[in-house]
């Protein structure tokens, strides 16, 4: 008997109703009902089909009955409806999707311009500028003016800076020379301030006096649409001091070296309030940190006095340079709360419009001579030519004074209004090359420089950047050839690293050059002392030339230190020995004459004495 027989005993006369589907479907265990017993039970099937399937109909409105109570059941957890929250969670899911591409775009558009970004919430950067107008309101009569001034496109640093700083953003930029930071940082000022109120309430701060009557012009030209007014602060005479008082307390936009401000602040008798600044902005930054530490703690004094005399808290800051130090980035990061970093290009690099070459002179002879040259194959005006003090300045003057150019000098020595009309001529190209100092080294800017000459090297890469930046600017190409002795190579390495990496090219060795640290920070502070500027010079010895020769017959010779150093020093008298023999002249004459005059006065006493 197998399973079949048993299972048919033991059911005799009973009827499974579902038991017949599952006959049917599990033939596993029971064997294949009978084709007969098929047919008879087939009526009963079909009822039962009906009844399962309104079961199963039933069951399943059952169980959607069962799950809407399921659902409502979830939705009363928490007081929270589920269904809507995953609805949300979507919601969101997309959203964030949409917020990621859409800063995925951002970043690609600043990649495109070389922008880089550090910072919380970093504002989008502008794709031109009537997104000023859609995105933050700006009149169109400030659009229409910028671009009056020939600024059809933004540039990077522009594209940037300005919706950092109409979001209220404060701002650490670092951006190429002649990149437009001056247009970045007052655009979004002039917007900002409103109608006039008078009283300041923008100050910015630059090093030079220069510089600061150069900002100014530019804040005038901007601002030409608005009611707003601008100012600088000029000399500082006791006699104007309460002229100047007048002026700043009718400004909107006060521009100002620190030492002037702080001047006029320390006064007495002047009574300005910077209560209502909103906007401060220190413009090459790292020039007014730079120094001694006693220099920095100067501009840093004064830099505290006018952040306390800037009371209000509203007050935002925003320091713009070509170059980056780490003594801003450090008070950054200590003053400036939620402070957005914007880099343009490289860090610290010269701009890759101006074309860059190093030229060994030998010696200051040499230097004069190269210069003539490069007279004599052509020059292009305008020419910059910087040299490293106002004596040497002078000297070099006179010098090309004498051969025809067409030249002038600017230093610290002139007065105010030389420098302004120098300024002036060198701009309208009445002077065709401009002798300077790092006076100007730093935001002048001259349109169309052509070439930049640093007579004297420069005291660090920083400075070397700057200098070449007076040429290649707004987009305008340039040329700077850089002089260099022997006396300069301490610095070499680091200049022809700055000139390799904006894409000229420099002689491998140089890149090679042991640094001296100590050196290079010993010509930071102190620039080499050199021959003087003269073509007299030609005919005098080059005192390193003898003491190769002096040290040559020493070599031969052989002999011991003492013998050595008397050899020099006779050399050395033979050098000077003109000098040596006319000022012993003078003293035997002026000894001569003190003896006459003891001797009359003598004289005359015994006579007295006599009478
Ligand atoms: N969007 C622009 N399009 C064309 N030219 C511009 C634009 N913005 C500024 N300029 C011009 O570029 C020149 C350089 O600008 P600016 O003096 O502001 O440069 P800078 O970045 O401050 O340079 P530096 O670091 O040497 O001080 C100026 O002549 C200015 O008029």
């Amino acid at each position: 008997m197998d399973a079949y027989d048993i299972f048919k005993k033991l059911t005799k006369g009973l009827t499974f109703k579902h038991r017949v589907l599952g006959v049917n479907n599990n033939n596993t265990l029971l064997k294949p009902v009978k084709k007969e017993e098929i047919e008879i039970k087939q009526e009963q099937i079909s009822d039962n089909e009906e009844d399962s399937q309104s079961l199963s109909e039933h069951t399943a409105s059952e169980s959607e009955g069962q799950s809407d109570q399921e659902d409502n059941d979830l939705q009363l957890i928490d007081g929270v409806k589920v269904g809507k929250k995953k609805k949300k969670e979507k919601k969101e899911k997309s959203e964030d999707l949409k917020k990621k591409l859409l800063l995925e775009e951002q970043n690609r558009f600043r990649n495109e311009h070389g922008i880089k970004t550090v910072g919380r919430h970093v504002p989008a950067a502008l794709q031109d500028f009537s997104e000023l107008m859609s995105r933050y309101n700006v009149s169109q009569g400030l659009v229409d003016t910028v671009r009056e001034c020939g600024y059809t496109e933004p540039t990077p640093v522009q594209r940037q800076a300005i919706p950092c700083m109409l979001e209220d953003r404060q701002i650490l930029a670092c951006a190429p020379t002649g990149s437009g930071k001056t247009a970045a940082f007052l655009v979004p000022i002039l917007h900002s301030l409103g109608p006039p109120q008078g009283g300041p309430r923008a100050l910015i701060l630059c090093p030079t006096r220069e510089l600061a009557h150069q900002i100014y012009r530019e804040a005038l030209r901007l601002s030409a649409s608005t009611l707003l007014r601008c100012s600088v602060v000029k000399n500082i005479k006791e006699s104007k001091v309460k002229e100047r008082e007048a002026t700043i307390r009718k400004s909107d936009i006060v521009v100002s070296t620190p030492n002037r401000l702080c001047y006029l602040l320390n006064q007495d008798t002047v009574n300005i309030s910077l209560d209502k600044v909103r906007w401060l902005v220190i413009d090459e930054a790292d020039k007014l940190f730079e120094g001694s530490a006693d220099q920095q703690s100067d501009f840093r004094q004064q830099l505290e006095q006018v952040l306390a005399a800037c009371g209000g808290r509203a007050r935002r800051l925003a320091m713009l340079s070509a170059t980056h130090t780490p003594a801003v980035a450090k008070w950054a990061r200590h003053h400036m709360r939620g402070v957005i970093n914007v880099t343009v290009g490289q860090r610290n690099a010269a701009t890759n419009l101006v074309d860059q070459k190093l030229l060994f002179c030998g010696n200051e002879n040499g230097k004069l001579v190269a210069f003539r040259q490069l007279v004599q194959e052509g020059l292009k005006p305008p020419v910059l030519v910087f040299v490293q003090s106002k004596d040497r300045a002078k000297q070099l003057f006179k010098e090309l004074i004498y051969d025809g150019i067409n030249v002038d000098v600017i230093h610290a020595d002139r007065t105010q209004m030389q420098r302004d009309n120098v300024v002036r001529s060198f701009r309208v190209g009445r002077i065709w090359v401009l002798i300077c100092t790092e006076l100007m080294g730093r935001g002048i800017d001259f349109r169309g420089v052509n070439l930049v000459i640093n007579y004297d090297f420069p005291p660090s890469a920083i400075a070397y950047i700057h200098r070449v930046g007076r040429a290649g600017r707004a987009g305008q190409k340039g040329r700077a050839i850089t002089f260099f002795t022997q006396d300069d190579i301490g610095n070499l390495r680091s200049i022809a690293s700055v000139i390799k990496q904006s894409g000229c090219e420099v002689p491998e060795y140089m890149l090679q050059l042991k640094q001296n640290p100590n050196k290079r920070k010993k010509l930071m502070k102190k620039a080499p002392s050199r021959d003087k500027i003269s073509t007299i010079l030609e005919k005098r010895p080059d005192k390193r030339k003898l003491d190769a020769a002096n040290a040559v017959i020493a070599d031969k010779s052989k002999p011991t230190d003492s013998i050595k150093n008397s050899k020099n020093n006779k050399q050395r008298k033979i050098v000077n020995g003109n000098t040596q023999n006319k000022h012993k002249k003078e003293v035997t004459e002026k000894g001569n004459k003190v003896k006459k005059r003891k001797k009359k006065a003598l004289g005359n006493k015994n006579k007295k004495a006599g009478n």
